[in-house]
């Protein structure tokens, strides 16, 4: 039997197609007044949907986007009014200077960590108010009126229906654009930065530029949000681009499900209506005129939050048939890294020093690892192995010394010129994204073998590069044991798992030299052996490891040589068999039972 044209689509896409329908309906439909508070739901969740990116992607909370929207409107009200031109116009004019602002604003803010951020996004946003407020240009406090209207083929857009159907464009362009761009390499490499900037610098992600780009993105879309809005109410004083507009676009953020473009749209429809609805019976039932809605707004926030932490769409999403694994056609290939002769040094430590204060962690270092090796870096507690770690992979510079990674000098290098040079690493504390698929997971690792922006991405321009990321990820998941688990959630697998997950992200990376910090830690005996033998086999295929580990049975089992270090010393280095029986390693290690050492 033939597929008809639907036939290809999954379910859940259908079921969106069904939705977009509904929602091209719903204006013909509906009575004018329920028209006009659709628009307003619209153009309200062109906000949102930038602070979904920004906030629940990325995890930069921000409360000034109000008056970003505030700039969108009032450049395009002046354009139109003072300077008498096309109210289209306005639209790009608005873009321009939001976009320049926001950059400006996020080039100086977004260094800022912790609490300082959302201070500063409060600070700017309460700035720009008052400008609004008292730049006579502007109309003051009292406004500007006779914001002349949308004309579309000489169609005046003044009616709710034609307008509602301009709004609703405005989000269809923009939800898709998002779910794009969250689909996409920039996308993944937008989620890793929600928990700080160290898993996503590992694999070449520059952080602070991303941070900055969908900082001014939500921005655009917050100026865009603006022109809509002049051009519908035709009339603009400052007081919905305030702070509390701002807190109240985070809140129906935040509820509707922060993390989620639909989550976005759905906490502004809800909110939106609520409030409306709130404004109309709360006085009437508590006898007196006054903002209760906001009082009412607060409890519910609270009482969202309680029962659903992420908002109110991953509970719909439950029900929702599940996205399965949509295989890319058409896979290219990436490009690859010429592979390392074996036998030539691609890692080199000479006398590595590293002190905190007084403390030298890391006192005069030095060792070389040749391609094909896997060499086991151990030693007590405390010895100072991570700092080491952390001086190979870029992530704090030497105090003195050099390290040098195939002929480069990466002692004062980034991670991420660490990782282009073609060392991929793994984590102490496991950290993959939970909420991603283990596939999305491993597509991760492939960041900087792509090169896809953030406009491509939105523009879904990047597919062939993305199936070559998906087919490249799937061998490498296929590697280490993990295909059959591709399209679960990263969070559910078991931590074994999530550790060869791990591995598998850094492998889809092409590394010339693989690093593992504590493989084992927190593994059962089964799955060590698991983690053993995928090492070995890694070996086989031409891959260089430095593995970090406390785990003597493992390391004994699969290293060509080790490195002991103790009080930051180098103190041995050679064959695990002579290691065994070193007197000074087994001091180093008292009370601790090195394998074999009995049968010295
Ligand atoms: N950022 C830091 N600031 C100050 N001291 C530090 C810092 N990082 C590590 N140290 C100190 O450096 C020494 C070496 O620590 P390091 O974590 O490198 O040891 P380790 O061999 O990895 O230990 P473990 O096996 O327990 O992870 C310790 O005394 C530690 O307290």
């Amino acid at each position: 039997m033939r597929s008809g044209p639907l036939g290809s689509l999954s379910p859940r896409t259908l079921l969106g197609v069904a939705a977009v329908l509904v929602a091209l309906a719903l204006p013909l439909v509906l009575p004018p007044f329920q028209v006009t508070l659709l628009t307003n739901i619209l153009i309200f969740a062109l906000v949102v949907t930038g602070l979904v990116l920004l906030t629940g992607i990325v995890g930069l909370t921000s409360f000034g986007h109000a008056a970003f929207m505030g700039v969108g409107a009032y450049t395009t009200a002046l354009v139109s009014t003072r300077l008498g031109l096309s109210p289209w116009l306005g639209l790009p004019a608005g873009l321009l200077v939001t976009g320049t602002l926001a950059a400006l604003l996020g080039a100086v803010t977004l260094r800022m960590q912790g609490h300082y951020l959302p201070l500063a996004t409060i600070a700017w946003g309460i700035s720009l108010f008052y400008v609004f407020g008292n730049t006579p240009a502007l109309g003051g406090n009292t406004g500007l009126t006779d914001i002349p209207a949308l004309e579309l083929l000489g169609l005046r857009l003044t009616g709710p229906r034609p307008y509602a159907y301009l709004a609703l464009l405005s989000v269809l362009l923009a939800a898709a654009g998002a779910q794009c761009l969250l689909s996409s390499r920039t996308g993944r490499a937008m989620r890793a930065l929600r928990s700080g900037p160290l898993v996503a610098e590992a694999f070449g992600v520059p952080t602070f530029r991303l941070r900055v780009q969908v900082f001014v993105l939500s921005a655009l879309l917050a100026s865009w949000a603006g022109w809509l809005y002049a051009h519908n109410q035709r009339f603009l004083n400052p007081t919905p681009f305030g702070l509390q507009s701002g807190i109240e676009y985070l809140f129906m953020a935040v509820v509707g499900g922060a993390q989620y473009v639909w989550g976005g749209l759905l906490g502004t429809a809800v909110l939106t209506d609520l409030r409306e609805r709130l404004r109309d019976t709360l006085p009437a039932l508590l006898g007196q005129q006054g903002n209760f809605e906001t009082v009412v707004f607060g409890i519910l926030v609270i009482a969202v939050l309680h029962g659903a932490r992420r908002g109110l769409w991953p509970v719909i999403e439950r029900w929702l048939p599940s996205a399965g694994l949509r295989r890319l056609e058409h896979a290219g290939t990436l490009p690859a890294r010429a592979p390392v002769p074996r036998g030539e040094v691609l890692l080199d430590v000479r006398g590595a020093v590293k002190t905190f204060g007084g403390l030298r962690a890391v006192d005069d270092v030095s060792f070389t690892l040749h391609a094909g090796e896997i060499l086991g870096l151990i030693g007590p507690n405390g010895a100072g192995k991570s700092t080491l770690f952390n001086l190979v992979t870029g992530v704090s510079p030497a105090t003195a010394g050099q390290v040098l990674v195939a002929g480069h000098d990466v002692t004062r290098a980034s991670p991420g010129a660490v990782h282009r040079l073609g060392v991929s690493r793994t984590f102490q504390h496991v950290r993959i994204l939970p909420e991603l698929s283990v596939l999305e997971n491993a597509m991760m690792g492939g960041y900087a073998r792509a090169r896809a922006g953030i406009v491509r991405s939105v523009l879904h321009l990047e597919r062939a590069e993305e199936a070559a990321l998906q087919r490249e990820a799937l061998a490498q998941l296929e590697r280490v044991g993990l295909q059959a688990h591709a399209t679960e959630l990263a969070g559910a697998l078991p931590l074994g798992q999530q550790r060869l997950l791990e591995v598998a992200r850094a492998l889809v990376g092409d590394p010339a030299l693989l690093l593992l910090d504590e493989p084992a830690a927190g593994l059962r005996h089964g799955e060590k052996r698991e983690l053993a033998a995928v090492l070995r086999r890694l070996q086989a295929g031409g891959i260089t490891i430095l593995i970090v580990e406390h785990d003597m049975d493992l390391v004994m089992s699969v290293v060509d040589r080790l490195v002991v270090m103790s009080s930051g010393q180098r103190l041995a280095e050679g064959l695990p068999a002579d290691i065994r029986r070193d007197p000074a390693v087994r001091e180093a290690y008292l009370g601790v039972d090195l394998p074999g050492a009995g049968a010295a």
